[in-house]
């Protein structure tokens, strides 16, 4: 048990599928686990351990934005023994050709958050993806004929911006899309030396205006849950 995980040493596997959503880790565990346990509900923070074509992996739930993630990575790393975390997340296009519904592997994470700022002493760490975690799902896309994007992406700690315009100046270096976790994900996991990746399925689109509602945001995820789960 951790100050925010209620299990035990063995409860979780070492590949772990981190949505911020709870509920789409409760819908995970039905919909794609077999012989799913759960095994934490402090805060609501839904975490589940089962089986996907015989291989054990667990799916816990972050919530919003880094401080969040960065906790439950920390406990799943050191409580646990997680060794292998892959984040499955919903984000906002900053690019036209990035559409609603696309995919996104996040190579890297820029982000606007200062908290490398404070570990690194003002100095900038760049968060990437684990380069063979990062390739397998490569390849993995391709096998399944998934189509997927793939580049630099934002972590945000804003959602709501009341400047309409911010997005451009990450748009015009190519950032793909925007979200709030992936850069805390990259940098707890490169600071405890396991592997990470951030899989993103674009819900709303930041240049059009164009948004999915919330029940499919919990429920139409089906091909980056796939993906994310071929990788275990
Ligand atoms: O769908 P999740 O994984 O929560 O990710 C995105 O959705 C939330 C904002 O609605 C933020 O957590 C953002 O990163
Ligand atoms: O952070 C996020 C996530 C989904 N959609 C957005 O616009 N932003």
């Amino acid at each position: 048990m951790s100050l925010h995980i209620r299990a035990e040493k063995g409860d979780i596997a070492e590949t772990v599928l981190l949505p911020g959503d709870p509920l789409r880790a409760r819908w995970i565990a039905d919909h794609f686990l077999e012989n799913a346990i759960q095994y934490n509900d402090i805060r609501g923070m839904y975490g589940y351990t089962g089986t996907y074509r015989g291989k054990k992996v667990s799916v816990q739930g972050t919530g919003m934005g880094i401080p969040s993630i960065s906790i439950y990575t920390h406990e799943l790393i050191n409580d646990f023994g997680a060794k292998q975390l892959i984040r499955i997340g919903s984000a906002g296009s900053y690019q036209p050709y990035i559409k609603v519904r696309d995919i996104v592997l996040a190579m890297a994470a820029s982000t606007n958050s200062n908290i490398n700022r404070i570990h690194f002493n003002q100095d900038s760490f760049a968060p990437a993806a684990d380069y063979e975690l990062f390739i397998r799902a490569v390849k993995k896309a391709e096998d399944l004929k998934i189509p997927v994007k793939a580049g630099n992406i934002l972590t945000s700690d804003i959602f709501y911006d009341k400047d309409p315009e911010y997005y451009r100046k990450w748009a015009e270096y190519g950032v793909l899309c925007v979200e709030m976790e992936a850069a805390a994900l990259y940098s707890v996991a490169a600071r405890f030396g396991i592997k990470s990746l951030a899989i993103l399925t674009v819900t709303d689109h930041i240049v059009t205006g164009e948004s999915m509602d919330a029940a499919s945001r919990e429920n139409s995820l089906k091909e980056m849950v796939t993906l994310a789960l071929e990788l275990t």
